[in-house]
């Protein structure tokens, strides 16, 4: 018997007024799946994380998550939002933020006793590398070191389904690249599933197993070897697009034309 997907859309469907962002959507994760979701500015992907968070109702068709019909403040998942920087007056340190992640969600006691959150927390900021700041005011830190620490947040409870939306965008490629090895650990160690949202998957494409591109009110799903070529993205577009291969990274060129609600200005990077 297989086990319950750690999320499911049967016919899916977003639109906002007369705008259809994707439709027709049938898609079942399994634990320890990791999807990224590729595609322009505008596409939907931010949309599709927040209907599984129960914060966007579908237009029709249905979402599950871990069996059950989606809803807010779910404990199966953590979420690492786009990144917006803390005013630098926000009265939390590094370490606080990262608690929120283990009680954040819920009113009455703690779930862990004083000492066992306190270790949780410690465990936590050293896996994600960040106990040199974790004590400083989260709004004095860098762009990069707030992100690390929403990423510990996330984590904080091993959620069923981890939730990215752009969250390499601050960092450095070195930091990328830990950060990438820190969520393929996460899902290896606890099975968890990823939805991973970027314009640049390069980062994280030896961890991918499927990619989810959106574009032009449509959508591919498959592998990235079968997604990301020329043919396949050039029938998505009904545009001619190449994806090339360029010193070990493959750029999709071509798409921002077509993604025509804020084109990128440079060649959008989505694999090697
Ligand atoms: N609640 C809403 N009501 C109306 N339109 C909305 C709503 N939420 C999102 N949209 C529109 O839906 C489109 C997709 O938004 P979304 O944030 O999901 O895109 P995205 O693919 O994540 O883009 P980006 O790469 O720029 O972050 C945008 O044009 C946005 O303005």
């Amino acid at each position: 018997m297989s086990a319950v997907p750690a999320a499911s859309f049967r016919d899916a469907e977003l639109a906002f007024g007369h705008r259809t962002l994707w439709s027709g959507l049938n898609l079942e994760i399994e634990p320890g799946e990791y999807v990224a979701v590729l595609g322009g500015n505008g596409t939907g992907k931010t949309s599709l994380l927040r209907v599984l968070l129960g914060l966007q109702p579908l237009s029709s068709g249905t979402v599950h998550v871990a069996g059950q019909a989606v809803r807010r403040g779910s404990a199966e998942i953590g979420y690492v939002p786009q990144q917006r920087a803390f005013d630098d007056r926000t009265p939390l340190r590094g370490r606080d933020l990262v608690g929120l992640g283990i009680d954040g969600h819920r009113w009455g006691p703690r779930i862990l006793g004083r000492k066992a959150h306190r270790e949780r927390v410690n465990t936590l900021v050293e896996r994600v590398g960040a106990l040199e700041y974790a004590d400083a005011p989260i709004g004095q830190l860098s762009g990069g070191e707030q992100q690390r620490l929403r990423v510990a947040q996330a984590l904080a409870m091993d959620p069923s389904l981890l939730l990215f939306d752009e969250a390499l965008l601050s960092l450095d490629l070195h930091r990328q690249s830990q950060l990438a090895q820190l969520v393929a650990e996460q899902r290896d160690r606890t099975g968890a599933a990823v939805f991973f949202v970027t314009h640049d998957v390069n980062p994280i494409i030896d961890d991918v197993d499927r990619v989810l591109y959106l574009a032009n009110g449509s959508f591919r799903v498959g592998t990235p070897a079968e997604v990301l070529r020329s043919d396949v993205l050039s029938e998505l577009y009904g545009a001619r697009v190449e994806v090339m291969n360029v010193a070990g990274r493959v750029l999709v060129v071509g798409a921002e034309i077509v993604d025509h609600c804020h084109p990128p200005t440079t060649p959008e990077e989505v694999t090697r």
